[in-house]
């Protein structure tokens, strides 16, 4: 039996929620709300579309994304998880760490009294994960879909010695030009900039961009807007439990050599990260959980 089959067979709703293998191995929940349609691949709980009715795609996924069991997906909600960018002592572990790429199960999918549909991942744990990763812990990663998207990546410590947990939402918006894009709600805070050897600068007033752009913004207040006037909306971005920001753009030589993007995907993104990244990485003690949110939603000029 397909894993959409099996995956039909206990987790569809008429009319809500339905599963699809779209490539060999690889196998989406597709959300139909009123509000709003999304589509959610269980590898990586890695939500790759979101469409608000009414309003542009939410979420961009490149074109040219790649859809096969271990390889990320450009575009949509990668989940960098247990760490987030290069391992801090192995450089042969992968770079975010190796949520993104492995199966998660699905331990529950509903639809809520107010016609959104929530879904619950649960990552799947193997001997190669905990080769990686030896600490005890669960990771959950819950999926509402309505007038916003919601996302909670919930961690906790089962075992009985605390651990540092690294992590971001790597959230791929859709806008209309990078170019004429700009972000409000990170003045004043510092930044590491990596295109400048991590020096460490404080932001003053809006980002905006005009070459590759790769930013850790630490200590953030858990609520900043992309502002769009090409599309004439901005993305208005809420969480909590999560203390950095990491704002990305690769700009056209970084994207070409990715190849995943296309010729031009790269105008047509940006990557706002709800985060705990660098200075802000969380020391879970045992016993404890931590979430993290995060609320998208698009409005309109
Ligand atoms: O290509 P990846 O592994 O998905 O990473 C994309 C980018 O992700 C961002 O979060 C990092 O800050 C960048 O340095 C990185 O290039």
């Amino acid at each position: 039996m397909s894993t959409a089959t099996e995956l039909n067979s206990r987790f569809a709703i008429a009319d809500f929620l339905g599963f699809e293998d779209i490539a060999e191995g690889f196998t989406v929940a597709n959300v139909t709300t009123r509000f709003g349609t999304a589509r959610v691949a269980l590898q990586g709980a890695h939500v790759m579309t979101y469409q608000p009715a009414g309003h542009p795609p939410l979420i961009w996924l490149s074109k040219f994304a790649k859809f096969a069991p271990g390889k990320s997906i450009r575009g949509g909600v990668p989940l960098c998880w247990p760490w987030f960018g290069a391992h801090a002592t192995d450089a042969k572990l992968p770079g975010h760490g190796f949520a993104r790429t492995v199966p998660w199960q699905l331990a529950d999918a509903r639809v809520l009294p107010d016609h959104r549909v929530r879904l619950e991942f649960e990552l799947i744990q193997t001997e190669a994960t905990r080769a990686q990763w030896p600490h005890a812990c669960t990771a959950r990663n819950i999926v509402t879909v309505g007038p916003e998207l919601e996302l909670e990546l919930a961690t906790t410590n089962t075992g009985n010695a605390p651990f540092e947990l690294g992590q971001a939402l790597h959230t791929y918006f859709e806008i209309g030009d990078i170019r004429k894009t700009t972000i409000t709600g990170l003045a004043n805070c510092d930044f590491i900039d990596k295109v400048d050897g991590s020096a460490r600068k404080a932001q003053h007033g809006a980002v905006s961009f005009t070459q590759e752009t790769d930013r850790v913004y630490l200590g953030t207040h858990g609520h900043c807007e992309i502002h769009d006037p090409v599309l004439g909306r901005r993305i208005v971005i809420t969480s909590t439990g999560s203390r950095s920001t990491v704002v990305w753009n690769p700009w056209n030589e970084k994207a070409d050599k990715m190849g995943d993007f296309g010729t031009d995907g790269w105008t047509a993104m940006v990557c706002v990260e709800t985060a705990n990244a660098v200075e802000d990485v969380i020391q879970l003690a045992p016993g404890a959980t931590h979430r993290m949110v995060a609320q998208y939603r698009s409005v309109k000029y």
